[in-house]
């Protein structure tokens, strides 16, 4: 579903912010991206959704060379950024139905789908109050019902639970799990908190100073750093292959 080849930034002053990086995100799987601060995780995804050119390198996603073919690929991708903003004095269903228009959905098409969607992430009672009265919680909720407005095939969250209370990362987690089961969209999604990727994503890639460490399923990645029998967290794999030369 997502591929990258050999993809490399770098930035004006010089910085190499991803290197030679070649992931390979399957279709349905829940995918995490791992790494430190500063590993070039969102570079990564800028240079995924086209706000970053890659200086070398290419990305395909469902089969789609992405270089030039912004407006195609916008349609397959649904993209909630580390930080982003909302209009405030839009109520929620209206700023569904903003983005909607944004894809170009058709007037009909759009109110049955941002009424679903807002039933989804449990927003249904709000979605006549103004964004700015809610939670920061609804708001990523909102936020996550926005990325799958145009249905795409693919969902990149970049952080999704940062400053979620646990309640408020766990009713994230479980949309995510239940949106990829019953639409079978394929979700890459980067996050610090190490527990919440091992409970919710199927394969991940840990990354360092711009560079791939490992690839694979969660499962395999723990049984390969597994010692005397003794399978470690996924906390434990990150900060022994993360952690070393940390002066
Ligand atoms: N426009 C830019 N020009 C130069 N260097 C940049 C630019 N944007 C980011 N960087 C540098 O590239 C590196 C990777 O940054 P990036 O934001 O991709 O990391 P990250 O893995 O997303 O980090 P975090 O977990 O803190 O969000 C960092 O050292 C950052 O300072």
């Amino acid at each position: 579903m997502l591929r990258t080849e050999l993809l490399s930034k770098r930035y004006e002053n010089g910085f190499m912010a991803v290197r030679q990086m070649s992931i390979h995100v399957r279709k349905g799987d829940v995918y995490g991206f791992l790494g430190p601060n500063g590993a070039g995780k969102t570079t990564t995804i800028r240079m995924m959704t086209g706000l970053v050119e890659p200086t070398s390198g290419s990305i395909w996603v469902d089969g789609v060379n992405i270089s030039g073919r912004q407006t195609e690929i916008r349609q397959m991708i649904g993209v909630l950024p580390e930080s982003h903003g909302f209009y405030r004095w839009m109520t929620g269903r209206e700023y569904l139905l903003f983005f909607a228009s944004m894809y170009g959905l058709p007037r009909s098409l759009a109110g049955s789908r941002a009424d679903e969607l807002l039933e989804r992430v449990g927003l249904k009672d709000k979605r006549h109050s103004p964004v700015k009265q809610y939670s920061r919680g609804m708001k990523q909720r909102l936020g996550i019902a926005k990325t799958m407005i145009h249905q795409p095939k693919l969902m990149i969250l970049d952080e999704p639970t940062l400053g979620l209370d646990p309640q408020g990362q766990r009713d994230i987690q479980q949309l995510i799990r239940e949106l990829n089961e019953d639409t079978n969209v394929t979700v890459f999604i980067t996050s610090h908190l190490l527990k919440e990727i091992d409970e919710i994503c199927n394969r991940i890639a840990i990354v360092k100073n711009g560079m791939l460490l490992e690839e694979g399923t969660v499962t395999d990645l723990k049984a390969n750093y597994s010692r005397d029998g003794e399978i470690p967290s996924l906390e434990e794999v990150f900060l022994k292959l993360t952690a070393s030369d940390r002066g």
